[in-house]
């Protein structure tokens, strides 16, 4: 990946990186050939060479850290960029919505986003990589060095260096499967953590006082995390104080040796420096490999969550020749559609068998959870039903193309997103090619009947829908963002779905719910109108809104309990009709006292 995106930085990095594992060999050896000839009274001519070989060291060692750390972290923003769009590539090709739902896959993406989109995990690697060459030069010419001047004593410090790469690289998997193993802590920590500081969460955790509750929990999440953090330091506090003392014991014992050779003069004071430089350079090469090696090992364990995302394939299955899908002309088939939303879950749908022709309209009621919503996410294929069909004129919808299937549809959802935009771009977000045509942008706004409220605002429809993006001293200017109300949200919403016009079609889940009484009736009947031939479905529990519909379709606990028009349903005298009549009821008892000021016209289901 680094090669990929940001090869001349790597390439430039990896000289200097490298260099400097030969600076400490070279500065040793020419201090040692000063030391000698210094005590053997040389010339100053042969001093030069040893001295200026010293100095250069001593002026790159000083300089060039500098340098690879700014390539390095030159390389790290390069690379985080690079990583940052592929993956989120990768995440906005998932068809479904299945794995946004999956919590191991979302501790995935999370590890992946903070360790290799935010953090340089893959420069770290590669810096670690360099690392482990770096010191192995370095240790090498040390271990060269010795061996020149005791064999034994090289054989010594060497066998003190398997223990500590062994201990290094144990510490590393275990600090790995520990991020790992945190995840649901982290994950229930950060849910909190959003809670705390979520505006739409603010009124409810003010009013019923849940603060106190909710940061016990969120903190709760933290100490076990550090739980589980603490135990690994401490284990590599002990490991790592074991190993010290090995280190500490090795060099004593030839610090011991050479001293004494030096008195029975077997080796020259250049000698004794170089020991000396030796063996403190191999147990720094040391102990910078073994951090290198676990940096390194540490980097890659956890690239492997950004590999398993980036790598996950399509959840739903893409046929690899796509039947076309042509503008809806018959109809669309549900044949005895079984859903759940994974195996150990209750099914949801059981069975379902549903005609719905080409340009009529469709409408969906039942009790809460009885299966509406899901049925329509099915429609949009964000899931394929486990058993049973979905057939587009004939065409099953796993046959087809899914980016062809959803060009043909329109929705807004229960819950639409209010996006932090200017009015037009939050509108365009219905279909990009209208955000140069403002007058496309007007129209869908007109029919949501949102266009004079967008008209209003200081720039218009260039005014930001949201507070958050200001600096300081902007925030009390309302020309620089304003907030909608919900009902006004809710328009926006549908102006959204307004805009993806020529689309076969429409689905309403509950488009009216934060409207009031007026505007649903002001919207309907501009959907009855703009219909012309769309094929649409409706979810509403307001049985007003759905009377129109010239299907209606009963849902309970996952089946269809009944369907019809509205008259026969009512003349079927089954759920539909007692469902209407127990709102119908309500209302005209709450509009006896006075009918002017009843708050809603249409019934709702209970
Ligand atoms: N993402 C999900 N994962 C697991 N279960 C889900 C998911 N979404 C919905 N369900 C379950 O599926 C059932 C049907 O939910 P659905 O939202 O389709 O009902 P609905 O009829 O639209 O309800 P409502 O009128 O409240 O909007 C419910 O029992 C719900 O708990």
């Amino acid at each position: 990946m680094v090669m990929r995106a940001a090869p001349g930085i790597l390439a430039l990095y990896t000289g200097p990186a490298l260099a400097m594992g030969f600076f400490p060999v070279a500065a040793a050896w020419s201090l040692k050939l000063v030391i000698d000839r210094l005590a053997a009274g040389a010339t100053v001519g042969a001093l030069l060479l040893p001295v200026a070989v010293l100095t250069a060291t001593g002026v790159a060692t000083a300089a060039l850290p500098h340098l690879a750390h700014y390539l390095r972290t030159e390389m790290d923003r390069r690379v985080g960029q690079y990583a940052q769009d592929r993956l989120f590539l990768a995440v906005d090709r998932f068809p479904g919505l299945a794995r946004f739902e999956n919590p191991v896959f979302l501790d995935r993406l999370r590890l992946a986003q903070q360790t290799v989109v935010a953090k340089p995990v893959a420069g770290q690697a590669v810096e670690g990589a360099l690392g482990v060459v770096r010191s192995v030069l370095t240790i090498v010419g040390f271990l060269g060095s010795l061996f020149v001047i005791s064999p034994p004593t090289m054989a010594l410090v060497l066998f003190a260096a398997l223990p500590v790469l062994a201990a290094e690289l144990l510490l590393s998997r275990r600090r790995a499967a520990t991020v790992w193993e945190i995840g649901p802590d982290e994950r229930r920590q950060f849910f909190y953590m959003g809670l705390l500081a979520n505006v739409e969460a603010a009124k409810e955790i003010r009013l019923f006082g849940t603060g106190a509750f909710l940061r016990g929990r969120m903190l709760a999440g933290r100490r076990s995390a550090d739980a589980a953090r603490r135990t690994v330091d401490r284990q590599e506090v002990r490991i790592r104080a074991g190993l010290g003392l090995l280190s500490a014991s090795v060099a004593g014992a030839g610090l011991l040796w050479t001293v004494g050779s030096a008195r029975g003069g077997g080796l020259t004071p250049g000698d004794v420096a170089v020991f000396l430089a030796a063996v403190a350079g191999v147990q720094t090469a040391l102990t910078a490999l073994a951090g290198d090696v676990a940096t390194t090992h540490h980097a890659l364990l956890l690239f492997g969550h950004y590999l398993a995302v980036v790598r996950a394939g399509p959840e739903l299955s893409a046929p690899a020749d796509p039947r076309p899908l042509p503008e809806l002309r018959c109809g669309i088939e549900l044949r005895d559609v079984w859903f759940r939303y994974a195996p150990d879950h209750p099914w949801v749908l059981r069975g379902i068998d549903l005609w719905i022709p080409a340009g009529s309209s469709l409408a969906l009621v039942g009790l809460n959870g009885s299966g509406k919503s899901t049925l329509v996410k099915l429609l949009c294929r964000f899931y394929d039903p486990v058993r049973g069909s979905i057939r587009w004129d004939g065409v099953d919808l796993r046959d087809a193309d899914i980016a062809d299937l959803r060009r043909r549809i329109s929705a807004v959802f229960q819950d639409y997103m209010d996006y932090d935009m200017t009015a037009a771009e939050s509108i365009a977000q219905g279909d990009l090619d209208a955000l140069g045509e403002p007058e496309r942008l007007r129209r869908a706004a007109r029919r949501a009947g949102i266009h004079e409220v967008l008209a209003a605002l200081p720039h218009g429809y260039d005014t930001l829908l949201s507070r958050m993006f200001f600096a300081e001293a902007d925030k009390r200017n309302p020309a620089t963002g304003v907030m909608l109300s919900g009902g006004q949200s809710q328009r926006l919403a549908l102006a959204r779905a307004f805009v993806r016009d020529r689309r076969d079609l429409m689905i309403l889940d509950e488009p009216s719910a934060g409207l009031d009484a007026a505007a649903e009736h002001e919207i309907h009947t501009s959907l009855r109108a703009h219909r012309q031939g769309l094929t649409s479905v409706l979810i509403s529990h307001r049985l007003g809104a759905v009377r129109e519909a010239d299907i209606i379709v009963v849902l309970d606990g996952g089946r269809v309990a009944e369907r019809g028009s509205h008259g026969q349903l009512l003349c079927a005298e089954g759920r539909y009709a007692r469902l209407y009549a127990l709102q119908a009821a309500g209302y005209r008892q709450e509009a006896a006292p006075d009918p002017a000021t009843a708050p809603d016209a249409s019934p709702h289901i209970a």
